[in-house]
């Protein structure tokens, strides 16, 4: 069998179900297996995948990521990974999704940063008789963005610009220093951290001069949150990346005077799976003039 891919784009998503007599909601279960096979649980070995349908009509997956000599808390979820995709390809928001196991308490509380998550159709193939059944039942009484954000707060998939600027700017430089730089802006402007207002990005760069990019995420409920190395190593995993030690260097960007700091805990989780990596942290100021 061929490796799957983390994501089918709509066309061809569209031509398997019709193959199948299937709607795309309904092709989700079906796909379940050959996404586990890209898991990386060297802890638990159990492998667990979420496979999800986006508003665009694109398939795209997701799968749980443990890191070895850690504490566990550093754990990626397969339906973080997930929204993360969704978020690397510019996804305005999640239909439904299928998963190889019920979604623990902390994931379902990570949904609930989506517009209309009580809507968000779930189907766990583990169950005898898999059916889809909306977030609101598997979280009832949610807590949420709506009881700490004023409504017209973008939320979690929804454009936003945090609008941090590097200290000595940028020079338009094609040098790869000057790449991962500006990439670990990027995604630190496009950071969902309106609960602490902590917006942080990491970029890596692998020995193949390949840049990877992840965007720190928040909970309402805090704990959940997904740090923004957690966010690059999914982008380098659904990329095509390999074995962490082939990252060799690492921009974090976060905001000068954030109560929320990333770059202990980076260091720490960078150290464990690429000791040789090298990483750069940039403090950025706040753009006041585009407010
Ligand atoms: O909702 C869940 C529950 C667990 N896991 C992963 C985390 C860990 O890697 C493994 C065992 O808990 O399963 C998920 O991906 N999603
Ligand atoms: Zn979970």
């Amino acid at each position: 069998m061929d490796r799957p891919g983390f994501i089918i784009e709509p066309a061809e998503a569209k031509s398997m179900a019709e193959a199948s007599s299937l709607t795309l909601t309904q092709l989700l279960p079906s796909l379940i297996t050959s996404a586990q096979t890209l898991a990386r649980p060297p802890i638990s070995n159990f492998r667990v995948a979420a496979v999800g349908l986006s508003q665009s009509g694109r398939i795209l997956i997701g799968v749980n990521v443990e890191f070895p000599c850690l504490p566990l808390h550093h754990s990626i979820h397969a339906e973080q990974f997930l929204l993360t995709n969704l978020s690397l390809n510019n996804e305005a928001n999640l239909q439904s999704f299928a998963v190889s196991a019920a979604p623990c308490g902390h994931c379902r509380q990570f949904l609930q940063e989506l517009r209309g998550a009580p809507d968000i159709q779930i189907i766990v193939t583990s169950e005898p008789n898999p059916k889809p059944t909306s977030l609101s039942r598997f979280l009832p009484h949610r807590f949420g963005p709506h009881d700490l954000l004023p409504q017209q707060t973008p939320l979690f998939l929804e454009p936003r610009n945090n609008r941090l600027t590097l200290p000595n700017g940028v020079c338009n430089g094609e040098t790869l220093d000057t790449k991962l730089k500006i990439a670990a802006l990027e995604a630190a402007n496009k950071s969902h951290a309106p609960y602490s207002d902590s917006p942080s990005g990491v970029a890596i760069v692998d020995c193949y001069r390949k840049i990877y990019k992840g965007s720190y995420v928040e909970s309402a409920a805090f704990n959940p949150s997904l740090g923004p190395l957690q966010a690059a190593v999914v982008v380098f995993i659904a990329g095509g990346g390999g074995e962490y030690d082939e990252i060799v260097g690492a921009v974090l960007v976060e905001k000068d005077g954030a109560v929320v700091r990333q770059e202990g805990t980076v260091r720490l989780l960078l150290n464990a799976i690429s000791p040789k990596c090298v990483l750069q942290t940039f403090l950025c100021s706040v753009d006041q003039s585009s407010v």
